[in-house]
């Protein structure tokens, strides 16, 4: 089966669409979801380590402010286009909505390879993006932070150049910061975290126990790699784990923390080579590892018709953005598998991230502890608020996500008078 399109923003215009008529919507809503309010495209150049200028091609998208200022991450990743900052945007004002944080969507990236960089280019070019898109960010108006091939440093470098650009300190300008710096506890941890949670509350729903289950993850980034370790403190047997340099299997369960800590001195922060027993494998040979919950938490359509059904779980959490393609999912759910999607299971990010920009407004700052708990209540909530309304609309928890944020973004835009 050919998919019908990979193109991320047309695959979020059709999950818009089939839950615009499940509401029974208006067509206004429809159209006013399904392009971002204001974007914006910047080439600007940087300065070499040799000396010679490269320009460089970025993106910023605002997909809907109905609820809040804009929020989202900074991507920076070769396959950075268009279409995906758009999409990526329009997934940050539904996930949102769905934890009930008063953020719009928002999105940016730049086109590069961050690994084939010096340090001293990486710093230049994140401080030349983040004055590039100045005129359309700000504090009450959109909000970054960090995303695949960003971190907590280039976040400190985007937030220095601002607050200089504006000739005050400016913390709350991008959250996702090194604690030193204005950073929340809890924040670098946070999606993973979440993601943990979610795979809890997927098994109590399914009448099943962390301690008893395999998990397997695809992606061993920020998100990847502390959704693994949760799902190990939950309890769960973590029988594989991939990243863009191979697979790793282990029967009896990686040991999650002894990893995180090898591949964060590799270069790439590969997991090739861990070996302590553990099989290596082809990076796509995850998916066909035998387990209860598969979490892909790599990149976009990463779960296509091609390799759907080699995957042999029960439960899938979502902790990518977009990793499941419409077919896909089509045919997970003709399989009964239980699907917790990304706008609910990778939301502990920007529930953080709000967590810390509210600290950074206050100039107080809380434990660790009360922020991860303040985080557990709400993605608890949302999870349960979106299996009241998947049973009561018989449709699959993805639609349900959708169908509460969209109702959410839907009543303020009204209340706005935008229809
Ligand atoms: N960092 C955050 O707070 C949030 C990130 N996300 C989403 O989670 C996903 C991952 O983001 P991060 O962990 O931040 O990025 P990251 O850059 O820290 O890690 C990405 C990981 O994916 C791996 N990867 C890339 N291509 C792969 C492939 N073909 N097969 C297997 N692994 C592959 C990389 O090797 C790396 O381990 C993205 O979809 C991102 O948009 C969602 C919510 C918040
Ligand atoms: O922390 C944030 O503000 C946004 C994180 C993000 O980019 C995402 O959830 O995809």
């Amino acid at each position: 089966m050919a998919e019908k399109t990979l193109n991320p923003f047309e695959i979020v215009q059709q999950q818009i669409r089939s839950a615009c008529d499940k509401l029974g919507a208006e067509e206004a809503v429809y159209e006013l979801l399904k392009q971002p309010l204001r974007t914006l495209e910047v080439n600007f150049p940087v300065k070499m380590d040799d000396g010679s200028i490269r320009v460089f091609t970025g993106y910023r998208a605002q997909h809907n402010d109905a609820l809040g200022p804009a929020k989202g991450g900074i991507r920076f990743h070769p396959g950075v286009n268009f279409d995906e900052v758009k999409a990526l945007s329009t997934w940050m004002t539904f996930k949102c909505g769905v934890v009930g944080v008063p953020y719009g969507g928002g999105k940016g990236g730049i086109t590069v390879d961050p690994s084939e960089l010096s340090p001293g280019e990486l710093e230049r070019l994140s401080r030349a993006y983040i004055i590039a898109i100045s005129p359309v960010i700000g504090e009450k108006k959109d909000i970054p932070a960090p995303d695949v091939g960003t971190n907590p440093q280039i976040m400190s470098w985007m937030t220095d150049e601002y607050s200089r650009m504006r000739g005050e300190n400016v913390p709350g300008i991008i959250t996702g910061k090194p604690v030193a710096f204005g950073g929340s506890l809890a924040r670098n941890e946070a999606t993973g975290y979440g993601v943990a949670l979610m795979m809890r509350e997927a098994a109590k729903k399914n009448g099943l126990d962390m301690k008893d289950l395999r998990v397997v993850v695809q992606g061993f980034g920020n998100v990847g790699s502390f959704a693994a370790m949760y799902a190990e403190e939950l309890g769960a047997k973590v029988v594989a784990i991939s990243d863009f340099s191979c697979c790793l299997v282990d029967e009896n369960g990686i040991d999650v923390k002894a990893l995180r800590e090898y591949a964060a001195k590799n270069k790439n922060k590969f997991i090739t080579g861990f070996g302590n027993g553990t099989q290596e494998l082809h990076r796509e040979a995850v998916f066909g590892v035998e387990c209860d919950i598969f979490s892909p938490c790599a990149l976009e359509n990463a779960i296509t018709s091609q390799n759907v059904n080699q995957i042999k779980a029960r439960i899938i959490v979502e902790g990518a953005n977009g990793p499941t393609t419409p077919e896909a999912n089509k045919v997970l759910n003709e399989k009964g598998l239980f699907v917790v999607p990304d706008i609910l299971a990778n939301a502990g990010g920007v529930t953080v991230s709000y967590f810390e920009w509210v600290q950074n407004l206050m100039n107080h700052y809380w434990p660790f502890d009360e922020v991860q708990e303040k985080q557990e209540q709400l993605m608890v909530k949302a999870f349960n608020e979106i299996i009241s309304l998947s049973e009561e609309y018989n449709v699959d928890m993805r639609t349900a996500a959708y169908m509460i944020s969209i109702k959410k973004v839907a009543d303020a835009m009204k209340l706005r008078g935008w229809y």
